[in-house]
C-alpha cells in the first residue's frame, strides 16, 4: 500500500483571500517519485509537455511534479459529495441554457423520429460550442451527425471561413442535417458526406490534412471510438481538441455486474484515454458523459 508519509500534503487555496474553496494537492518530491509511483494503487506515469512550465508570478504548484500522475480514486476522497442529477435540476440547467430557435425546432422536428435518443442534449450542444469558441476553431469534424443537432450547433458558432466535415452513413439523416444547415444560413461552412466516418478521416488523411484541424466531436458506433481516435488524432493539430461523447453510457462503465461488447469496449476505451500521454484529458458528466481531450 502507499503509505501518506511518502506525499506531503498541502492545501491550495482557489480565488481571493475571503474564498472558502480550498483544493487539495498531493505533491510528490522528485526524489521519491519513482518509489512512490510504484507503490500507488493504479498509479500512471504519463509524462507531461514541458511546456506545462512553472508559471512566472508566485509558485506554481505543477511544477513540483511534472511527470507524475496518479490516479485519483483514492479511498480518502471517496466520501467526497457530488451533486446527484434529478428531473428538477436537471430541468433548471436546461431553463439555464440558450438553445438558438433553429436547434430548437431541429430537436422539435427529430423528436418524433427513431432515434431521437441519440442527439445530444441542449447543455452538451452548447458546451461544444462554448469549446469550439474558446479554442477559435476554425477546422472542424463531427463523427455520427445524425439530423445535425451537435454539428449545427457547432457550424452556428464557426467564423465565416469556418469549415467543418460531417461524417454520417444514414443518408436520410444526414439530408435533414443539410436541410438544416440551408435554413440556419451555415451550409456553406459545412461539408456533409455520406459514408463511413473512418473512410472519410482516412481520406482527409491522405490528402495530406493532417495536423490541420483544431476540433472534432466523436458520437457514432462506439466500438469504433478508438480507430476514430487515432485517425483524429492524426487530423487534429497540438493543443486541438477531440470530444468524446457517450462515455458514461448510462453508469454502465461503472457497474461491474454489466459486461456486454458495447459497455467493455467503451470501458476500455476510457482506460485506454486515461493512460495516453499524446492527451490530457477531462472526463466531464454531462449528458451521457464526454471526455475532452487536447493534443499535447
Ligand atoms: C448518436 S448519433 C449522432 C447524434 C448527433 N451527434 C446529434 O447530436 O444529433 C450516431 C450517428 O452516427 C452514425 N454512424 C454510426 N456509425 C457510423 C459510421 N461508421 N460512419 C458514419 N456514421 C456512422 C449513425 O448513423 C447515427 O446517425
Amino acid at each position: 500500500m502507499f503509505s501518506i508519509s511518502y506525499r506531503r500534503s498541502f492545501k491550495m487555496r482557489i480565488g481571493t483571500a475571503s474564498s472558502s474553496l480550498w483544493l487539495r494537492c498531493f505533491y510528490i518530491f522528485p526524489c521519491q517519485a519513482a518509489l512512490a509511483t510504484s507503490m500507488v494503487r493504479r498509479s500512471l506515469t504519463i509524462p507531461t509537455r514541458p511546456s506545462a512550465s512553472r508559471s512566472d508570478h508566485g509558485k506554481c504548484w505543477c511544477s513540483a511534479s511534472p511527470s507524475v500522475v496518479v490516479v485519483a480514486d483514492d479511498k480518502s476522497y471517496g466520501d467526497k459529495q457530488v451533486i446527484s442529477m434529478t428531473p428538477a435540476l436537471y430541468k433548471y440547467i436546461l431553463s439555464n441554457v440558450r438553445e438558438p430557435l433553429i436547434l430548437r425546432q431541429l430537436r422539435e422536428e427529430t423528436a418524433s423520429m427513431r432515434g431521437s435518443q441519440m442527439q445530444v442534449s441542449p447543455d452538451q450542444a452548447q458546451l461544444l460550442a462554448m469549446l469550439v469558441q474558446i479554442l477559435g476553431a476554425k477546422r472542424c469534424i463531427e463523427v455520427g451527425v445524425y439530423t445535425g443537432y451537435s454539428s449545427l450547433a457547432i457550424a452556428l458558432v464557426l467564423p465565416e471561413s469556418g469549415y467543418l466535415v460531417a461524417c454520417e452513413r444514414d443518408a436520410k439523416s444526414l439530408d435533414m442535417a443539410k436541410r438544416y444547415y440551408e435554413l440556419a444560413g451555415v451550409a456553406y461552412k459545412v461539408d456533409a458526406i455520406h459514408g463511413l466516418a473512418s473512410d472519410t478521416l482516412k481520406s482527409l488523411i491522405q490528402n495530406g490534412e493532417s495536423c490541420s484541424f483544431d476540433f472534432a466531436f466523436v458520437d457514432a458506433e462506439k466500438k469504433m471510438n478508438q480507430e476514430y481516435f487515432e485517425l483524429l488524432l492524426e487530423l487534429v493539430r497540438i493543443g486541438g481538441v477531440i470530444v468524446i461523447d457517450n462515455v458514461l453510457w448510462h453508469g454502465k462503465v461503472a457497474d461491474p455486474m454489466v459486461n456486454d461488447t458495447k459497455t467493455i469496449s467503451i470501458r476500455n476505451f476510457n482506460q485506454r484515454l486515461m493512460e495516453d500521454d499524446r492527451v490530457s484529458i477531462s472526463m466531464v458528466p454531462i449528458g451521457d458523459g464526454m471526455t475532452i481531450c487536447r493534443k499535447r
